[in-house]
């Protein structure tokens, strides 16, 4: 790994981003345009909480989430504490390796299974600008062989995610029978359009202390393509912002929680009921900030367009019928450039 990849360019006294961070003015982030009024949903999904309310409110407040925001915050959600607290630990440590031994991941080809990857935004006429992260993807099936494949240093690597890979199978399960019942369909309709043998990635995200948040992002801004992400993130270091009605809304770390979004394939399953909502990761001065995204997608073969039962007279289909890896040569074609991806299968004529 390039060891000056996150190094300030020096100017006299004054420490300032190297150029090839800054974002073009239209780009940039815009921080005091952040609304600090609203905030994404938290909803607990202990079922004994929800006992005196009944199921149907728990229902009811999930399908409002999707429609309205496509992201929420869950409390009481059953994966122990401190297994979370130790994944957030290993990947520290992952993170905190050697230039060197960390560099053996490095690529910029999206097809290796395990890679680190800094992402960049290509612009005309410009040089392409980096992202302040650093981020570490590979897959995380629980009942598949991928702890082989993981980095044998931090030591307890491997142990700690095929631990957490189990509880966030059983979560994303739970999640999606919810969701699909939130659509008025049968508890297992989600999971059998995805298909067997799903695509699980794991993206872990890094963010340094940037020493000048207002000209580069930490992530850019983006939807993700999957069908259902769990993200765990730093306690008490903010970072994640969502688009809710044409503004940028903070999701502030709340203890012990973790922040469930729909992605592209939600939203196509859903004929455009559920939404799959533009975020971005801002930057800041003083802390180092880690972030855990748990994908959760369609199989490679598995067709996807909306759901049949979604479909009448009032609500004719919006987007075409594709297979997911058709969706994601789309998006590699895209990547860097735009992301407009599920834009490409809608069916313009029946708007
Ligand atoms: O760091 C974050 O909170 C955002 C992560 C994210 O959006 C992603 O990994 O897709
Ligand atoms: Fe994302």
């Amino acid at each position: 790994m390039e060891s000056s990849q996150f190094q300030m360019a020096r100017d006299k006294n004054t420490i300032s981003l190297s150029p090839n961070f800054i974002l073009p003015e239209e780009n940039r982030p815009r921080l005091s345009h952040v609304s600090t009024l609203a905030s994404i949903p938290i909803i607990d999904l202990d079922i004994e909480h929800n006992t005196q309310e009944g199921p149907s409110l728990l229902l009811e407040k999930i399908s409002q989430a999707c429609e309205e925001y496509g992201f929420f915050q869950i409390i009481n959600h059953g994966v122990p504490q401190e297994l979370c607290k130790r994944t957030l630990s290993t990947i520290a440590d992952f993170f905190s390796l050697p230039p060197q031994e960390r560099s053996q991941f490095l690529t910029t080809d999206f097809t290796k299974q395990v890679k680190i990857i800094n992402f960049h935004l290509k612009f005309q006429g410009q040089e392409n600008v980096t992202m302040w992260s650093e981020t570490f993807k590979h897959p995380w099936d629980p009942v598949g062989d991928f702890a082989s494949l993981l980095p044998e240093n931090p030591p307890q690597y491997r142990e700690v995610f095929v631990e957490y890979a189990k509880e966030m199978g059983e979560l994303m399960k739970r999640l999606l029978g919810l969701i699909s019942q939130g659509l008025g369909l049968e508890n297992d309709c989600l999971q059998n359009k995805l298909g067997e043998n799903p695509t699980m990635n794991a993206q872990a995200n890094f963010y340094p202390p940037c020493p000048d948040p207002e000209l580069t992002l930490g992530l850019a801004v983006h939807t993700d393509l999957n069908a259902l992400t769990v993200l765990m993130q730093s306690e008490e270091v903010s970072g994640l912002q969502v688009m809710k009605d044409g503004k940028w809304v903070a999701v502030d770390p709340v203890p012990d929680a973790f922040t469930i979004n729909l992605g592209d394939q939600l939203q196509v399953l859903s004929n455009g009921r559920y939404k799959s909502v533009h975020h971005r990761a801002v930057t800041n001065k003083m802390q180092p900030r880690i972030s855990l995204a748990m994908f959760y997608g369609p199989n490679k073969d598995a067709l996807i367009g909306p759901i049949e039962d979604l479909i009448d007279e009032e609500h004719p289909p919006l987007y075409r019928r594709y297979s997911y890896a058709e969706f994601i040569e789309e998006f590699l074609r895209q990547e860097g450039t735009r992301r407009m991806v599920k834009e490409v299968f809608e069916l313009r004529a029946a708007k």
